[in-house]
């Protein structure tokens, strides 16, 4: 029997995270419980307080934080902005003026490509990455891969909510998710 598994933050991160994310059936294809988390962003001492906490966990440990377009920026920035460190973009194709290395993979909705520019990460950089969401987990590996291409060292991947039944630890294998919230 496998273990689900835990969230790595406090008890107190996880409730505020459940009580104010949305849940929409059949959104954006028929099939998919879409898991909102804007009531969360516009409710400023939660978003607030989320972040603190994210930052709790990797104050002095990462030099430099990856977003995930688009949610994951949203994420990204601030946290970047309260651990003192410098923010890397993993974009969407097409968006990012080249050099940029990318990797395409499958989406649980649809398929996607992942972009990055490689001198945006240095030799050796702690890198955290952060998500709003770890469904199948092909964004996170397409970041990890970009990420270490370009010659950061993966810290660990942040994810504000993981959807345990799609199994996307198995694609991150080997490397460290601290996920908030699992369903
Ligand atoms: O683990 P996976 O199966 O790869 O899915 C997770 C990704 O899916 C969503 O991105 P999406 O591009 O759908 O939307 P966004 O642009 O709103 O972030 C989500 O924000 C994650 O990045
Ligand atoms: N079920 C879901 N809800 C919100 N974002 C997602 N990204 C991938 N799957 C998702």
């Amino acid at each position: 029997m496998t273990t689900a598994p835990a969230s790595a933050f406090p008890v107190e991160l996880t409730d505020l995270v459940r009580e104010h994310v949305r849940e929409i059936p059949d959104f954006p294809a028929p099939g998919v419980l879409f898991r909102d988390i804007t009531p969360l962003l516009a409710d400023g001492p939660a978003f607030g307080a989320l972040v603190r906490g994210l930052a709790d966990k990797y104050r002095g440990h990462v030099d430099a934080v990856a977003g995930l377009e688009s949610r994951g920026f949203i994420l990204a920035a601030p946290l970047a902005l309260e651990l003192g460190v410098g923010m890397i973009t993993v974009r969407k194709a097409g968006r990012l003026p080249g050099p940029v290395v990318g990797v395409d993979y499958a989406l649980e909705y649809g398929t996607a490509r992942m972009e990055l520019r490689p001198d945006t990460v240095t030799e050796g950089q702690r890198v955290l990455i952060i998500d709003d969401v770890l469904a199948t987990g092909g964004t996170g590996a397409a970041a990890v891969q970009l990420v270490e291409r370009s010659g950061g060292e993966v810290v660990a991947l942040a994810m504000l909510l993981e959807l345990a039944a799609l199994s996307g630890r198995t694609k991150l294998d080997g490397h460290r998710v601290d996920s908030v919230l699992i369903y």
